[in-house]
């Protein structure tokens, strides 16, 4: 499976500039002929959060018409990042919906740990579910940026089978270590595939730190961007998690009746 991450820049608060961006580099990744591409967090907004109220897509119907027919008419698996949701009962989630090579929806994640020091909490309702899905025949969890911060939530997907982890960030720049570290033990400790999408260039308070990255179940980086805008590609074979999980047995070998 082919996957190119699009490591964009974002237009703070202009949903419209971000849409006609974010369609030229889907295209242009699209002549690449990946099986698979992934965008990074609240791509169409940003962290304007204040306006979310005007700029939030309302049950994110226009982002979902923009995914699926560029999906079908590429024939692609897209992990459309992630999105301000606006739900019909008023609340915004930051929700991310995957598409698959027909242009359905195969699967929907709305981040459930909302990050204080970026004021999420004040402005954004948490997703109560898992972000399982299933991309031709690989079994998949979303998860967003701060996520990674919860080794015991990533674990509860993987556990339920998930060997290929899409996160989608905007991870600020000061902690690109931390970024990189997360990912890489997240790879590791669950022997799986980690496909991370972070955004580049700056908003009004913070400059993020690009970095997106693919690495596979050992914990070798696959492919790696650099800083600015960019799209990078790496090429992952999901039976290298079987092999991996059959040569250290972490996953008969846990003691889960005692890590509560
Ligand atoms: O955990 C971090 O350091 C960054 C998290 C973040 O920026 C986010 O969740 O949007």
């Amino acid at each position: 499976m082919k996957i190119a991450l699009i490591q964009l820049d974002i237009a703070f608060g202009n949903p419209e500039a971000n849409y006609a961006a974010a369609e030229r580099k889907i295209r242009a990744a699209a002549e690449d002929k990946p099986d698979c591409l992934i965008l990074p967090e609240l791509w169409t907004t940003g962290y304007d959060l204040t306006r979310l109220g005007e700029i939030a897509d309302p049950e994110g119907r226009t982002t979902k018409q923009f995914i699926s027919a560029l999906a079908k008419q590429y024939s692609i698996n897209i992990v459309a990042g992630s999105v301000a949701n606006r739900h019909p009962g008023g609340g915004v989630t930051n929700s991310m919906f995957i598409f698959n090579r027909q242009g359905e929806l195969a699967g929907e994640y709305s981040k459930l740990h909302l990050f204080r020091l970026m004021d999420e909490h004040l402005y954004l309702q948490p997703g109560e579910a898992k972000g399982l899905f299933t991309l031709d025949g690989a079994s998949c969890a979303g998860l967003i940026c701060y996520d990674i911060r919860f080794p015991e939530w990533i674990r509860a997907h993987t556990v339920q089978g998930a060997e290929i982890l899409f996160i989608s960030a905007e991870w600020p720049l000061p902690r690109l270590s931390h970024w990189r570290a997360l990912l890489i033990s997240r790879a590791i400790e669950n022997q799986c595939y980690v496909v991370a999408c972070n955004r580049a260039g700056s908003d009004p308070a913070n400059t993020f730190a690009g970095h997106s990255m693919i690495i596979d179940p050992w914990g070798e980086v696959v492919c790696e961007a650099a800083e600015g805008e960019e799209i990078v590609s790496g090429v992952i074979d999901w039976q290298k998690v079987r092999e991996v999980r059959a040569q250290i047995p972490v996953f008969s070998d846990r003691r889960p009746d005692l890590y509560v």
